[in-house]
């Protein structure tokens, strides 16, 4: 089975892959990783440019059939069996990137994809078996610990959990107004 972990950068997509990927025996991949050892993309400056079809089309020649927990921002593009979509409070992504020295464009960027859903809505157009998990206040054992119960479960679709237009005023300062 392949299942992709997706979700805006910060979210905790490759703390989440590796210890689900661990806990099923599965392979884990970073779909960053593997496009720059299979020469898809191109650098433009610190980011990685990708046409999502080659990259789907060499990923389903390379994986179909296997066991895989794919990490990656675009690996709801990919033709999973199932799509994880990570979800964390906004000012987590905020405090996660600025940790991490993103400048301010890119954090603001970020935290206005996390607010709106952007990677929700986007895998909801590309598959049909989507699962929302927030791991907002959870551990990552814990966020694991949900997906496989669910996976156990048979449950295929499970959308509509957060609301972060709640917590819009908490991330105002890293918005781009
Ligand atoms: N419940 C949780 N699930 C996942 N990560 C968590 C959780 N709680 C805290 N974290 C922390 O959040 C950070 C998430 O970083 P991680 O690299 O996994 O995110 P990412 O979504 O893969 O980011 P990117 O797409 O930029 O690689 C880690 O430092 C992790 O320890």
């Amino acid at each position: 089975m392949i299942i992709a972990i997706t979700g805006t950068p910060g979210v905790g997509k490759t703390t989440v892959s590796k210890l689900l990927a661990e806990r099923l025996g599965y392979e884990y991949v970073n779909l960053r990783d593997y496009a720059l050892e299979n020469d898809i993309g191109e650098m433009k400056g610190d980011e990685l440019e990708v046409e999502v079809d080659e990259l789907a089309y060499n990923f389903e020649r390379d994986f179909k059939g296997k066991d895989v927990v794919v990490d990656g921002h675009l690996s709801h593009f990919l033709p999973a069996d199932i799509v994880i979509v990570l979800r964390a409070h906004p000012r987590l992504v905020g405090e996660r990137l600025t940790e991490r020295g993103y400048s301010k464009e890119k954090i603001g960027e970020n935290v206005e994809a996390e607010l709106v859903d952007v990677i929700l809505v986007e895998a909801l157009e590309e598959n049909e078996n989507v699962i929302e998990v927030d791991t907002t206040g959870k551990t990552p054992e814990e966020v694991v610990d949900e997906i496989l119960e669910l996976i156990e479960k048979g449950v295929k679709k499970r959308v509509g959990l957060v609301d972060w237009s709640e917590v819009y005023d908490e991330v105002i300062p890293y918005l781009r107004l």
